[in-house]
């Protein structure tokens, strides 16, 4: 690189860190000799919706907490709306909500008088009964904390995360146990936040969840960075045709891929497969044919482009969790 394109780089990347919303640089975590985070750098910008996924213990909700200013960094830089989390969390934490993925949330008070202690600490926060009904909990608003089904404390505590007003949102893992119904009134609430302004940034297992809020996906596994895109340049980018069909699990994806048509072949997970193609309709006659001649039962056959949780596997190696 030379030298004026190394001074240009540096200048267009002191822009961003200037206009990010969140900055993550070389951040590293570790829980005694266990490195969790590893040298994660990342820039989240004003407005955006940012997915993180990543297996189990990847290391999404350590990043998150550290952004929320609950825990510090090992090493590397962090800032959320221009400021250090830890050290001017002060002026921070009124700017901000924090949907927490614990909900023990004052088990003994009613989810009206949660939402209305937690409105008193902002200068200017929501109407409580306001945003209890657009939670969907004004027919639970007298009803203990503790007595809340798993899904109800959810919606309280996104409302929690909401009532002061905040530019910048954290949901980890925002609908997880809600009901299909919640969920679609969660994911309307993401995008009316959105269209306000506000900054997300949300962990989520669910892959359909991700590709329907997210302006970028950042996919991290063993506490780094694998993949960062937006959900068209992600999917877009891997396997244009894909075929995926459910059989017996440990199929031959050698013989697979040997179908004239096919030009990969592999078992994402047991008994779920896909092979890569330019041809479409001239790998399904192949496929069911072999199939057929080998008397293989087939449950479930799909043609498209590769989804984000293809590619997720692919990436991790790993199940998508519920
Ligand atoms: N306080 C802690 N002390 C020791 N180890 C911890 C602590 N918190 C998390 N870990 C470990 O750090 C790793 C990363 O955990 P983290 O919760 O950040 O992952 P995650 O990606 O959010 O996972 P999940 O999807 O299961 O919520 C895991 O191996 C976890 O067991």
């Amino acid at each position: 690189m030379s030298a004026d394109t190394q001074t240009t780089a540096a200048a267009a990347k002191a822009v961003l860190d200037d206009l990010a919303a969140i900055v993550v640089e070389n951040f590293s975590k570790s829980y005694g000799t266990h490195r969790v985070v590893d040298k994660l750098s990342f820039h989240v910008l004003p407005g955006e919706v940012l997915a993180l996924l990543g297996p189990n213990g990847a290391g999404k909700t350590t990043t998150v907490e550290t952004l929320e200013g609950y825990r510090s960094p090992d090493m590397g830089t962090i800032r959320v709306l221009g400021l250090d989390p830890v050290r001017q969390a002060e002026e921070l934490k009124p700017r901000i909500g924090v949907m927490l993925q614990q909900d023990g949330l004052y088990p003994a008070l009613t989810a009206r008088e949660v939402l209305s202690l937690f409105a008193g600490y902002y200068e200017q926060p929501q109407d409580v009964d306001a945003l209890l009904e657009r939670v969907g909990l004004t027919d639970s608003a007298k009803t203990r904390c503790r007595r809340l089904s798993g899904g109800q404390k959810r919606r309280l505590a996104l409302a929690v995360a909401l009532v002061g007003n905040p530019e910048l949102v954290f949901l980890d893992e925002p609908t997880a146990g809600m009901d299909p119904q919640a969920r679609q009134t969660t994911w309307e609430i993401v995008r009316e936040l959105k269209r306000n302004g506000v900054t997300i940034l949300l962990t989520t297992h669910l892959m359909d969840e991700a590709e329907r809020l997210a302006d970028r996906v950042a996919i991290i596994d063993h506490g780094q960075l694998i993949a960062m895109d937006t959900p068209g340049n992600l999917t877009g980018g891997q396997n244009a045709n894909v075929v995926r069909f459910v059989a017996p699990e440990g199929l031959d994806c050698r013989k697979l891929a040997a179908l004239p048509a096919a030009k990969k072949a592999e078992e994402v997970r047991a008994g779920s497969y896909l092979i890569e193609t330019d041809d479409i309709p001239t790998l399904l006659v192949e496929l069911t044919t072999w199939l057929r001649d080998q008397a293989i039962p087939l449950s479930e056959l799909r043609v498209g482009h590769g989804s984000l949780e293809d590619l997720f596997l692919r990436l991790t190696g790993s199940e998508v969790r519920d």
